[in-house]
Order: structure tokens, then sequence, then C-alpha cells
């Protein structure tokens, strides 16, 4: 094995490392598994899939080696590689203590650009070795991410690799880094009126990143004789002792100046890709006007935002962190170039693409941000300008926008071995991709973000409660009111780990004994008086029932929403709801949606909870209710009435109830995608819905499926969720006055999260009055 500079052994050392052992253990270890894309159920599938079917498609690949592409997964599957020589800024950790790092950047890939990795980590230090052994793995990959491997080896193994592979090799650190800092300097010199060639840039660090940057910048317009690269040893100089590779000698410069103070003066961009803090303040103000400021060190900056502002208010900062506008991190770039680089059977990944990726992120970030972009921002639609140089990592077009002009870059400079031809179908399954992402949920998360709505959770003592709490404080997307025991909330939050507290970080309303008792107990009597509860269950109720409590809080204006359901049966918790919180003024009947995440779709199903058997008149308003909900997410809503019968082939009763259903969804004028009565395979596939009905006023792929039953709507949303490995969001309650939510039993603390995040973004539109309307 390696040496390894920074062994570290021991007990997690903070709060966050503690949640992050937990997050790599559990449920399975790790962060990665592999999945078959094809069936394998019978002798027939076994003899396809292997001996003696698999002798076919290899044979054909030995005549035409291009064929792997339609044979295998190879066209899609990257390696990321490394040795682990410099692993983010933990240094030399070695090979299999990198192994979280690569893992983290294969589901990065998949999350962002649906490719699959390997993730290859090697025990070779030595630069031949290194080379030889990727080399080797030609045959799997259609391309290699190299990672985290030290300067100046990098450059050198990934200039071998280039010479002797015919997939693209990247070296992210370097490559992606460039392209990142490139769009933001483009972007920053048009604000303040600077052109490229004119402006003095000084760095801090002269590593892989550092290097790469310049070297990019450079061929874009900027002059060598312009930049000034400092590192630990101060200016690099010509002469200078120590390290002075071939790469490093490019910047070398002539001066008699040795340290980042002396070289600052009237510098226009600040590169910083060396370590926390090395950049004091009253550096800064040597500066020149509208100085641009790109403090990249991870995870503490060359210089905090706060501190370079305080200096300079007509500075443009960016870090590396998500938590400050203009995040410049190689994550908004890899996923989306090889995206475009594998669509396109790219050889290389050249100068050509590199800038492509350039002007695309740089022009992202000038254009309009559309309705659905917004969403990934929060609740400000972002504006081009010094605080928003660059898009955000979330920005759904990133990939529309990136893996396009990469992909024509390539095919303009020769080196696409399988061109896109289809343009229009290309962008369709990049679109398509966007929403079937895991990324549905993160506009509920962005409208919610900093509203301080209060979250009241009926069952707090709940473990999955807990740390849900605690990741919504982290996420600052609500506050949570626990209802429980103060004395089991501790000892509880104690023996899990968790380091919020009750009083500091959450309020705490103990049934035992909370000093707004009587005014609870009043308030709930006042509704359920004439319901058959006498002032002694209610007394009792308020004492015992939580849901109860919660629901009381909600309807005194103690909480925005409310969260129960972790126990107990569902038609007790709505019967408390509907008693304490009611319906929402001019709903007729609750219902309830949930909404399927999977690899393949997002789909929503209603009513799987609440109507067992809804008239016309009901699904009509379900529709209505469930397209403003899906609406919220960005998504556009499609729905279909789901039944055995196939536009009219079947005079059963139900089929009747769901074209009267459809005929009042029509009459209402509510501008929404629907049709049916259809079978739920015509539902998903435009192309079999239009054999019988060409004249579907539905299009595509229907994302909201309506049953006539909600024994066949839950039925068939369980056997969807088991068997295709999906997440389950919801039930989401739908009608009620005041945003409120029973959970299922099985629920997780993710599920907990996800549904406190869509009361949470319920109640942010509706106060703000712009609930989205169907
Ligand atoms: N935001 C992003 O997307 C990315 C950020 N980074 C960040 O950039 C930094 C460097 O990464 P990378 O180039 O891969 O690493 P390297 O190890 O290749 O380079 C680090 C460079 O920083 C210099 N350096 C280290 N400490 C100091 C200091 N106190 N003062 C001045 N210079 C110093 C080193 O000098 P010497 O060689 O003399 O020690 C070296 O030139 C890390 O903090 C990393 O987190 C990197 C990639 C992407
Ligand atoms: C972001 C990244 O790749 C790094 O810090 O190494
Ligand atoms: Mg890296």
């Amino acid at each position: 094995m390696a040496d390894h500079d920074s062994p570290r052994p021991g007990p997690a050392r903070n709060d966050l490392d503690a949640q992050a052992l937990f997050y790599h253990r559990h449920p399975k270890p790790g962060k990665l598994g592999v999945q078959a894309t094809k069936p394998l159920g019978n002798q027939r599938d076994l003899a396809l899939a292997y001996s003696p079917g698999v002798a076919a498609p290899c044979l054909e690949i030995e005549r035409d080696p291009s064929l792997a592409a339609d044979y295998t997964g190879r066209a899609n599957l990257v390696a990321v590689v490394s040795n682990g020589t410099a692993v983010l800024g933990l240094g030399n950790i070695g090979p299999l203590a990198s192994k979280p790092v690569m893992e983290g950047k294969a589901v990065l890939f998949k999350k962002f650009a649906d490719i699959d990795v390997f993730d290859i980590e090697v025990d070779a230090v030595e630069i031949d070795r290194l080379v030889d052994v990727v080399a080797a793995l030609e045959p799997t990959f259609g391309g290699i991410n190299l990672e985290d491997i030290k300067a100046p080896e990098c450059f050198e193994v990934e200039e071998k690799l280039r010479a002797r592979m015919g997939i693209p090799v990247f070296h992210d650190d370097q490559h992606g880094t460039a392209i990142i800092v490139a769009a933001a300097v483009r972007n920053a010199l048009l604000l303040s009126d600077k052109r490229i060639e004119d402006v003095r840039i000084v760095t801090s660090g002269a590593g892989a990143a550092a290097l790469a940057c310049l070297n990019l910048l450079v061929s874009l317009g900027a002059k060598p004789e312009n930049i000034t690269c400092t590192d630990i040893d101060g200016v690099v100089y010509e002469g200078r002792p120590g390290r002075m590779d071939r790469w490093l000698a490019v910047y070398a410069r002539k001066t008699e100046a040795r340290s980042l103070a002396e070289v600052i003066d009237g510098a226009d961009i600040f590169l910083g890709l060396s370590a926390g803090g090395v950049l004091k303040p009253e550096l800064l103000e040597k500066m020149a006007p509208r100085p641009l400021i790109l403090a990249l060190a991870n995870p503490t900056p060359e210089i905090m935002p706060e501190l370079a502002r305080a200096v300079r208010s007509d500075a443009m900062i960016c870090t590396g962190r998500s938590d400050f506008p203009n995040q410049v991190n190689n994550v908004l770039c890899f996923p989306y170039i090889f995206r475009g680089a594998l669509d396109c059977g790219a050889t290389a990944i050249n100068e050509a693409m590199k800038v492509a990726a350039v002007d695309a992120i740089a022009a992202l970030a000038r254009e309009e941000v559309s309705e659905v972009a917004a969403k990934a921002y929060g609740s400000e639609t972002p504006i081009f300008g010094p605080e928003y140089l660059i898009p955000s990592p979330f920005d759904p077009r990133l990939i529309l926008k990136i893996a396009p002009a990469v992909a024509r870059a390539a095919e303009a400079t020769g080196v696409a071995a399988r061109p896109v031809t289809d343009w229009d179908a290309y962008l369709d399954r990049l679109n398509r991709f966007v929403f079937r992402s895991g990324l549905v949920m993160k506009p509920i998360f962005a409208i919610g973000r900093d509203s301080g709505k209060r979250v009241i959770f009926a069952d707090g003592e709940d473990e999955r409660v807990l740390r849900a709490a605690q990741v919504m404080l982290e996420e600052r997307i609500g506050v949570p009111i626990l209802v429980g025991r103060p004395s089991v909330l501790e000892s509880r939050l104690e023996r899990f780990g968790l380091r919020i507290r009750p009083g500091t970080d959450f309020e705490v309303v103990n049934p035992e004994d909370d000093p707004r008792y009587r005014d609870y107990v009043d308030h709930y009597f006042a509704k359920v008086g004439r319901l058959g509860v006498n002032p002694d269950t209610a007394r009792a109720l308020v004492r015992t029932n939580t849901t109860v409590i919660a629901a009381v809080s909600v309807s005194r204006g103690d909480a925005d929403v409310m969260i129960c359901g972790l126990g107990g049966r569902f038609s007790r918790h709505i019967r408390d709801i509907r008693q304490v919180i009611g319906k929402a003024p001019g709903v007729r009947n609750l219902s309830a949606l949930s909404l399927l995440i999977s690899s393949e779709r997002t789909l929503f199903f209603a009513d799987t909870y609440v109507q067992e058997s809804p008239s016309a008149e009901c699904l009509a308003e379900i529709a209505k209710l469930a397209s403003v909900e899906i609406h919220r997410f960005g998504i556009k809503p499609r729905a279909a009435l789901l039944s055995s019968s196939n536009f009219g082939t079947s005079d059963m009763e139900d089929a009747g109830k769901l074209r009267r259903a459809l005929a009042l969804v029509q009459e209402s004028g509510i501008d929404m995608e629907i049709d049916g009565e259809m079978h739920g395979d015509a539902a998903l596939s435009e192309e079999l819905r239009r054999r019988v009905m060409p004249e579907t006023s539905l299009k595509g792929d229907a994302n909201l499926l309506l049953f006539p039953t909600l024994d066949a709507a839950n039925i068939t949303m369980n056997v969807v969720k088991v068997t295709t490995d999906a997440l389950h969001v919801g039930p989401i309650l739908l009608g009620t006055a005041r945003p409120a939510h029973i959970l299922t039993p099985s629920v997780t603390s993710r599920g907990v999260v996800n549904m406190a995040a869509i009361a949470v973004a319920e109640a942010v539109q509706k106060e703000e009055g712009r609930s989205p309307t169907p």
C-alpha cells in the first residue's frame, strides 16, 4: 500500500460526521449497487443473457468493435479512477480510503446525468503503473474520469492516457474546475466591463486545479504575462528552488516579488485553489475596482465571503460551497460534459468541447429563468448579476444545455464516433431524464427554505421524527414543534446521537403538562361538542391523543402545518383532522394523493387512502386538487382515468362513472390534460393509447393516475412501489383547510422530511396567495 500522510482513525468528530457515518452504513454499506437492466425470469431469459445466447453479441462485437455500444452497457459506463493521493482537501489518504469519495462521484454521475459508473481505486502511486492499469481497462468503459490524483503526477498520467486511449480521459479536478471557473470569469468580466486580454490574475495555489484553470483562461484570451501564481512558498518565480516542472514553469515569472501581498496590487481576479483562510482581508484593498474573488478551497475558502464583502463591497465573490451564492464546483460540469461525450461516442474530450461547456454554462446564467428552473432556486428567481454569476448545481437546464453543446463540438472537431442524428429526439430524451430523476423533491424544498413555517409533529417522540426534525433545521425547511414528553425527547436525542435539544432548537408541546392545556380543551370542545364528544372525553383526548393536540395547535394558529400518522389507524387520524381543521372553502371531500419516484418514472396516484368509491363529482374534484399539488413540484400534470374499460369498451358502472368525471373536468374549464377511461398501459404509453384513440387529449405518458376505487388505487400503488423499487412520498392529504398530513407507519425519517417539506411548501404558497392553480 501507498504511504498515507494522514490516517484519521477514531470516532466521529462532530455531529455531521456521525450522520455521514450512519448514512454510509445504513441500510446497506456504501452508496452503490449493480442493477440488471434485463429480465432474468426463466430458462429462456437465461439462454439469452448467458450461454448459449450471449455468444451472438460476442461474435458481433468481435466482427465490429463499435457494436459494443449496441450490445453492452459500455457506451454509458465511466470509470472514476483514483489512486487516493490528493483526496479533496484530505491529502494522500490512499486508494481504499478514497472509495467513499469515488462512490460519491458515481452517485452524482448517475443522479445528474444517468451515467453508470464503476469506481476504481488503484493501489499505484507510480505514474507508469497507474497508466498501465487504467489503459488496460479500455474495453470496459466509454470514458475515464480521473479523480483526486496529486499534482504534478496527475498531468503526466492524463497526458499519457490520452495518448494511449481511444475514449475520453478527463481529469475532473483540473478540467471540471477550470470550465466552471472560466464560465464565472466570463460572466464577471461582462459585469465589470473588463476584457480578458487586459485582466491581471493572481492565484493562491499552483496545483492541479489552479494550473488547469489558468491554461483554460489563457486559451480564452488571458495573457500569461498578466498572471502571477503563488503557492505555499509564495510567488512562483523563475529559478525558484524546489518543485519546478514543465507545467508550473509556464507561469514562473521574472520578478523580485516573493509574497501574495506583494503581487495582489491592482489584480482584477484572485483565483484561490489552495487552502482555507490564506487571503487576508487587508490584501483585498489593493485589488482593482470590481474585482472577482474566486475563493474555491474546500471546505474553508481562502477568505469567507462576509469578510471579503466588508472590505470590498464592489467585489464579486465565488466559493466552492453550497451555502453562499456563486458556488463554483466541478459537479456543475463533469456529469454533463461526459453525457455529451458519451452520447456521440466521443473518442476524447478536447478543447473545443471544454469551451462549448464554458459557453453553455456562462450563457445559462444570463438566460431568463423559466418557471420550472426557478423552482431549483427557491422562492426568489435569480437574476444575472454579481450574486448569480453561474447556475446552481440543481438547475435542471444544465444537462439540457451542456450535453448537446458538447456533443455538437465533438462532432464539429471530428471526435464523435456516433454523431447525434436526430437532435429533437436527443433533446426530448434529455428532457425526460430531467423530470424522472430524483430531483423531483427539489422544488418543494426550495419553496419552503427559510420560510420559518412551524411544523407540529404529533409523534414527536418517534425516532424518525427526531431525525427528521434535525434535518429540517439543518436544511432550513421549517421550524419543528414536537408533541412529546421533554424527558423522553431528551433521552432519545441523546441515545440516537442527535444534536438538537428541546427549548433551544425546537418547541415542545408536553401532553402531560402544557400551560395551554385548558385553552386547547376549550378549542377542541367547541369543534366536537356537537359531534358526540362530551367535556370529560375532550379533556382526556387533549391529554392522550397527540393527533388532536397537533390539529388544535394548527387550528389555533400555534403551528402552520401538522404531520401525524406514524402509528395508529389512518381512519382515526383523518376523523380528528376533519373535525378540528376541516375542509378548505369550496372543497366537498378530503382525498389523498401518493407519489412514487422510481428511476424510470415519477407517478402520482389518487385516491389511495380516503374515498372508498368516489363519485364522478368527487373524482373530478380529486383531479383538480391533485393537479394543484403536482404543479407545486414544477411538473405539468397529465391525468388518466384508469379502468378495465378502454375508451368505452365496457358498460360497467365504474367505467360510466369515470366518463362522467372526465366530462365534469372538461366542463369546469380547468386547464389540464386529462383523458379516459382507459387501460393502465394505454395511460403510460401514448403509442398504445393512440392505437385505440387517435384523438386523445392527453399527450405523452400520463403522470397522474386516477382510479375508480380506493382499493384499485392503493393496491396498484403498492405493487408498483415494490416492483419498481420506488420511493413513496405521501399520502398527501388534499382539501384540508390548513396543511395536515397523515403518514403511514412504514414511513422512514426521510419520508417524514419529504412530507414536512410538502406541507411547508403548501403553507408558503397559500399564504402568498400563489398556490399554483390548474
Ligand atoms: N471548488 C472546486 O470545484 C474545487 C476545489 N478544489 C480545491 O482547491 C484546492 C487545491 O486542490 P488541487 O489543486 O486538486 O490540489 P493540489 O494538491 O494539486 O494543489 C494545491 C495547491 O495549493 C497550494 N497550497 C497549499 N496550501 C497552501 C497555503 N497555505 N498557501 C498557499 N498555497 C497553498 C499547494 O502548494 P504546494 O504544492 O507548495 O504545497 C498547491 O500549489 C483544495 O482546497 C480543493 O478543495 C479543487 C478542485 C475543485
Ligand atoms: C470538488 C472536487 O473534486 C475536489 O474537491 O476534489
Ligand atoms: Mg476531486
